[in-house]
């Protein structure tokens, strides 16, 4: 025991706002949030997107505003999702590939227009280019082959670091994908490149906005349980993430969020290395549509779920409230 009432009183440093802010142990800031944006074709589009209220897609001229808007708000970070054309897409997903595609366009024109002013996070799986939806290349049954899928993250990848993307962010769950790209970046030069895994990502029902997002969703066949984990695990998202740090991963991300704050305090408490928390759509959207119903305040469920995140041992947080949320943090008083 620590102390014992009435003469240790734990409400005493909680009695003003002064006193709360002092003792407060984790810190929440604008550097700590990763904006993701969905970029689509065109020029002057903006398309609000209905499974996301408030999230819209931006041709590239738009998220050269956006990165503008970010660096504004001290949010060092944009990652980057494609919501590309049916017309594009194809059983193998060939379109990552090229040069040109959307992805590429929008890590250029935001590298000429802010240099190395923001941070571009680009991700690597193949789902937004498949007309399958899966996040790899499949057999006959549909089941996601993984060392050919490997070689196609792999181009993929170099792809994004060419066209000058500086953090590459596998989502796909292949075996093996994190030494790979590490070798075939620093065979290429791209030796400051970092990875950021997605080491522990779960099979989850919180997917579902998103796959509206870029345009999946209708095509998605089945489910990504074969390659994603199993939501009943624990001791093997320690063993995802040791070998993709093994395999040259800088660091880590945990996936979805708040339900798996259990993952990333072990994650954390075992490799002492930068995790990071993804809150997916279906996590922005159960908080967008509870404000809508009435049953809560959007702006103390932000702070209060990404404040979580913090205190449970990310050093940051991919969140669709992050442009919202830079607003809150920058100017807000005392509480
Ligand atoms: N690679 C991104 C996803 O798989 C989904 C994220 C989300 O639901 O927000
Ligand atoms: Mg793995």
């Amino acid at each position: 025991m620590t102390g014992t009432y009435p003469h240790t009183r734990l409400r005493r440093t909680r009695a003003t706002a002064w006193s709360r802010a002092l003792h407060r142990e984790t810190a929440l800031t604008a550097a700590d949030l990763i904006w993701p944006l969905f970029i689509t074709e065109g020029e002057g589009v903006e398309q609000p997107i209905a499974a996301l209220p408030g999230v819209s897609r931006w041709s590239v001229d738009g998220i050269v505003a956006r990165a503008r808007e970010a660096v504004e708000l001290g949010i060092p970070v944009l990652a980057l999702f494609p919501h590309t054309q049916p017309e594009r897409r194809s059983e193998d997903g060939a379109e990552a590939l090229n040069p040109d595609n959307l992805m590429c366009r929008a890590i250029r024109a935001v590298r000429e227009d802010l240099g190395d002013r923001i941070g571009l996070l680009t991700d690597v799986a193949l789902d937004p280019y498949t007309s399958h939806g899966q996040d790899g290349l499949i057999d006959e049954a549909g089941y996601v082959l993984n060392d050919e899928t490997v070689e196609a993250l792999v181009g993929q990848a170099l792809n994004q670091a060419n066209a000058g993307a500086d953090i590459i962010a596998p989502s796909d769950m292949m075996d093996g994908r994190i030494g790979a790209i590490r070798d075939a970046l620093e065979d290429a030069g791209h030796v400051n490149v970092q990875i950021m895994s997605y080491a522990a990502k779960y099979a989850s029902a919180f997917y579902g906005p998103f796959r509206d997002a870029v345009g999946s969703r209708g095509l998605l066949k089945g489910d990504k349980k074969t390659y994603q984990m199993d939501p009943a695990n624990t001791e093997e998202a320690l063993r995802e993430v040791e070998m993709d740090l093994a395999e040259g991963a800088d660091t880590v991300m945990v996936k979805p969020g708040l339900p798996y704050l259990d993952i990333i305090r072990r994650v954390k408490d075992t490799f002492e290395v930068p995790v990071f928390a993804y809150q997916v759509s279906g996590e922005y959207a159960m908080i967008e549509h509870a404000v809508t119903a009435g049953a809560a305040d959007r702006d103390a469920m932000v702070i209060e779920t990404l404040t979580a995140f913090k205190r449970a041992g990310a050093s940051g947080v991919l969140t669709y409230h992050a442009a919202h949320a830079a607003r809150l943090l920058n100017h807000r008083p005392a509480s």
